[in-house]
């Protein structure tokens, strides 16, 4: 960079006198100038302040140039008498008007825009010397001039002086070699040199030969210019790239050399330049620059697009042949060094620049991708989005009359009351020598809550450890002290109340927040300790693990769940897949089975009580869900929300297997008995539902009675973080469900604990009695279903199978072969997928499957896990493939 600013001040004064200095004593009279000298402004060419001026000077020039010429073109025939040598031509520059007419001129009032020296500077110009290609003395002047005020480089000197003396010289004998056949008017156009040149030339060699020679010379300096700037990037883009990208490019290489940022090179490198540059960088990287300055073939880094390119090989190449310090260098420096060039390094850049375009060529694959999206934003505009719900278009969702109002839905809590229990806290408190601040209630349906802030220095553990015994005291049961309560740096002692209130599940289903709620599978549980309705969402949850002892609410609680979804979702929307081993506490939902249940195919109810057919219909989900994921891998998304949108909006051909999925929700009423029952065969595809199924909107809701440790194994409860508990006999029984006691302390009749995980939520349940869910059911049930449960996969048992043995080797099926090759491609022996990919029916790819572990291509049936592949690669089983042909 130049200095800037005022700079006699600066070190670079006393820079330059140092060496001096160091040689030895100064002379006196020198000694005794410098004061005066360090006052006064330098005008070295090293500081720049010479420079600008000459800068300014071009400029100026330029500018009174252009000015002076285009006014000649318009006022040369009126100031011609003024001009003309023989009438006083320059010497008339400080004539009066007297003078002027006296030595002949008839018009001594001159009209060139810049009066008499305009006038005359024009007419040297433009018809003594080079007619209008004087102008070309207008670029020379400005592209100095800005190179020297403003230190950019618009264009390279030499290359500039050179094409403007050859453009000087050709234009004024091409202009007065045509000049000459159109008239034999005056010469302004191609001036005197123009003028006499051609016709010396027509002289010597004739208008033919003036015209070779003109050609020739058009042609000479074409080839050059041709070789240097344009040839090769025109004829390397034209082979290189598509016509749409050379618009692109062609500009961008012509710009990235106009804009490079310069200083002058001209200038003697004064101590300004050098200190400069080792300011950025340390003197061995000066050198560099040098260096490259003297090897052209280093300049690769001043092609900046190739840095911004996701390829790099120029950076790579300038690294490798300069190593890494000087690639750092040219880059920090790189408008230190663009300016050091000149125009021999050009070819080497322009040779390496088609090699940045080659890398970035491979692009016509974006218009591939969006094709179908353009196919399904039309179908979408032709057709509308697809509304699941056309399946059943006329389907009603039940009414809120359907249930019932029980009790008064409003708390019936004595002030009385409430005084004497929080008298009864602070005395009993008071016994143990523990003071209170402040206490305060809410009152809610079944609870009332106490929240007290103990004077300071209380202990927390020491109001816990007296829970007994403030129980005894308030003389009731089901006394539960939270200390401290999550957030809110309060003591929470929660007593029930003498006359609990009914929570009627009509009571909260009509309220705003789930009428309008957005959730996807809302369940409204009931309602908070301070009164509010508490809704969660299942499909976030994601699944739920219910536990209570007998008779304390459970299926109260289930019903209640049952009924919010059913209240909430169409059946397109949702499907239930009911395991009840009692027999009698699901059975009311028999009547919805065509629209909200699942069920195994060729089975006649599709409440499962068996089980045996619980174990299928566990496994069948397992096959359910893998399916789903493959059809969500296939659609390249995450979730079935996700995937559904997708579908909606046409996104997916149902050709290849998409569907709209529904919600489905197992609902499991006595887990225990199952457990108990079937043990591993059950636990297993439950913990692997509970693990991955949340993701394809299967969702599961496990009640059971005994939340013994071998019930609710560490598997699933480590797959079920949120769980619901009613009131259990012992403290036990508690942690194993909740992790925590409190479930033990619970009133029983709908009061519960839910755990999400973080949070330990006391709600008092909904409540929906039999007739209420019965109405339900037949208003759902009397309205026009589906032909058929929903039909889960077929999932045949590992006894209940054919033995593979039993195939006739010549009775293969006609897709075997391609169903080999499948497998072995995808290396997953899954019906699912043969079915899928081949568009095969379950039982077709089932027995198909069975032909290939006949066969010896995939392993034995592993339960719910896709079979292993025993072969490993396509070209092992081609071989094979063609063996069984020849048997
Ligand atoms: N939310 C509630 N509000 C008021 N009373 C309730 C509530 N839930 C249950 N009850 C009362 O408790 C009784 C038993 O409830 P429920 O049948 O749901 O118990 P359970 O836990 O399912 O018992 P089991 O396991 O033996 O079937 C109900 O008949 C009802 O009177």
């Amino acid at each position: 960079m130049p200095p800037k600013g005022n700079q006699f001040k600066s070190n670079s004064f006393r820079d330059e006198s140092r060496p001096r200095q160091g040689a030895g004593a100064r002379p006196e009279r020198e000694r005794s100038v410098r004061p005066k000298l360090e006052n006064m402004p330098t005008f070295n060419i090293g500081n720049g302040r010479a420079i600008k001026i000459a800068g300014l000077l071009c400029l100026v020039i330029s500018v009174f140039f252009l000015i002076a010429f285009t006014s000649y073109l318009f006022t040369w025939e009126s100031d011609q008498s003024y001009v003309l040598k023989a009438n006083g031509g320059w010497g008339n520059l400080f004539k009066t008007q007297q003078e002027l007419m006296d030595n002949g001129v008839t018009n001594p009032v001159v009209d060139n825009w810049l009066g008499k020296l305009g006038a005359l500077m024009a007419n040297q110009f433009m018809y003594e010397w080079f007619g209008v290609a004087s102008f070309f003395f207008v670029l020379v002047f400005f592209v100095i001039g800005y190179r020297l005020l403003f230190k950019v480089r618009l264009f390279a000197a030499g290359k500039l002086l050179a094409y403007s003396f050859f453009g000087l010289i050709f234009c004024s004998v091409a202009i007065g070699f045509i000049h000459g056949f159109v008239s034999d008017y005056s010469h302004y156009l191609e001036g005197g040199f123009g003028y006499w040149s051609t016709r010396l030339l027509n002289a010597q060699i004739g208008p033919a030969g003036t015209g070779c020679v003109l050609i020739f010379a058009a042609l000479t300096v074409l080839i050059i210019a041709y070789n240097i700037d344009f040839k090769l990037p025109e004829r390397s883009l034209r082979n290189l790239v598509t016509p749409s990208a050379v618009p692109d490019v062609t500009p961008e290489s012509v710009e990235l050399e106009d804009e490079i940022p310069s200083e002058p090179i001209e200038w003697p490198r004064g101590n300004n330049r050098v200190r400069e540059s080792s300011r950025v960088t340390p003197p061995p990287v000066m050198s560099n620059a040098e260096r490259l300055h003297q090897e052209p073939l280093h300049r690769p880094l001043v092609v900046e697009p190739v840095i911004s390119e996701p390829v790099v090989p120029h950076s790579v190449t300038a690294a490798a042949i300069l190593g890494n310090t000087f690639a750092d260098e040219a880059i920090t420096l790189s408008p230190t060094n663009s300016r050091t060039f000149d125009e021999a390094d050009v070819p080497e850049v322009e040779d390496e620049i088609p090699l940045t375009i080659e890398d970035t060529r491979p692009l016509p694959e974006l218009s591939i991708e969006k094709a179908p999206e353009v196919t399904a934003n039309e179908l979408v505009d032709k057709f509308g989005a697809y509304d699941p719900k056309l399946d059943l278009p006329k389907y009603q969702y039940p009414t809120l009359d359907l249930l019932e109002n029980h009790g008064s839905n409003k708390i019936n809590v004595d002030t009385s009351e409430l005084e004497a229990n929080k008298n009864k806290i602070v005395e009993t408190l008071n016994h143990y020598n523990i003071e209170i601040d402040k206490i305060k209630a809410t009152i809610g349906p079944t609870v009332t809550l106490y929240e007290i802030i103990p004077a300071p220095g209380v202990r927390i553990s020491k109001i816990k450890n007296l829970e007994d015994d403030i129980a005894l005291s308030l003389a009731a049961l089901g006394i539960r002290i939270i200390a401290p309560m999550p957030g809110k740096g309060t003591i929470g002692i929660e007593v029930p109340n003498s006359n609990p209130e009914m929570v009627s599940m009509r009571s909260v289903l009509a309220t705003e927040k789930f009428q309008n709620t957005t959730m996807d599978l809302p369940i409204a549980l009931g309602k908070t300790i301070s009164n509010e309705v508490f809704i969660a969402d299942l499909a976030k949850m994601p699944h739920l693990l219910v536990a209570g002892a007998t008779g304390q609410g459970k299926s109260v609680g289930i019903n209640a769940i049952l009924v919010s979804l059913l209240y909430k979702r169409h059946p397109a929307e949702l499907k239930f897949v009911m395991v009840d081993p009692k027999k009698v506490e699901l059975t009311l939902f028999r009547t919805i089975e065509r629209h909200f249940l699942a069920k195994l195919p060729d089975e006649a109810d599709a409440i499962i009580t068996d089980t045996k057919k619980v174990i299928n219909t566990l496994n069948s989900l397992c096959i359910e869900m893998d399916q789903r994921y493959d059809l969500l891998k296939d659609a390249q998304v995450r979730n079935l929300k996700e995937y559904n949108a997708k579908f909606v909006n046409r996104k997916l051909n149902p050709e290849n297997g998409h569907h709209f999925m529904p919600f489905i929700v197992l609902v499991v009423d006595e887990f225990a008995d199952l457990m108990m029952t079937a043990g591993k065969e059950v636990e297993m595809p439950i913990a692997r539902l509970a693990q991955l199924a949340r993701a394809v909107g299967i969702h599961l809701v496990i009640a059971t009675q005994r939340p013994s440790v071998n019930i609710i194994t560490g598997t699933i409860k480590a797959n079920f973080p949120a769980r619901l508990a009613f009131r259990v006999l012992s403290k036990i029984d508690s942690r194993t469900i909740l992790d925590a006691g409190g479930a033990d302390q619970l009133i029983g009749r709908g009061d519960m604990l839910l755990s999400t995980g973080s949070d330990l939520i006391r709600l008092q349940c909904a409540f929906v009695d039999t007739p209420e869910v019965e109405k339900i059911s037949n208003w759902i049930g009397n309205q026009k279903g589906y032909p058929t449960a929903m039909l889960l996969p077929e999932y045949v048992g590992e006894g209940e199978a054919n033995s593979p043995k039993e195939f006739d080797p010549n009775d293969r099926d006609t897709m075997f072969e391609d169903a080999a090759r499948l497998i072995v491609l995808h290396q997953q022996g899954s019906t699912s997928l043969i079915q899928r990919k081949l568009k095969l029916g379950y039982n077709r790819a089932g027995r198909i499957i069975d032909q290939l572990e006949a066969a010896g291509i995939v392993g034995p049936f592993e339960g719910s896990k896709a079979r292993e592949v025993l072969y490993p690669d396509e070209y092992s089983l081609e071989r094979y493939l063609e063996e069984l042909q020849k048997s």
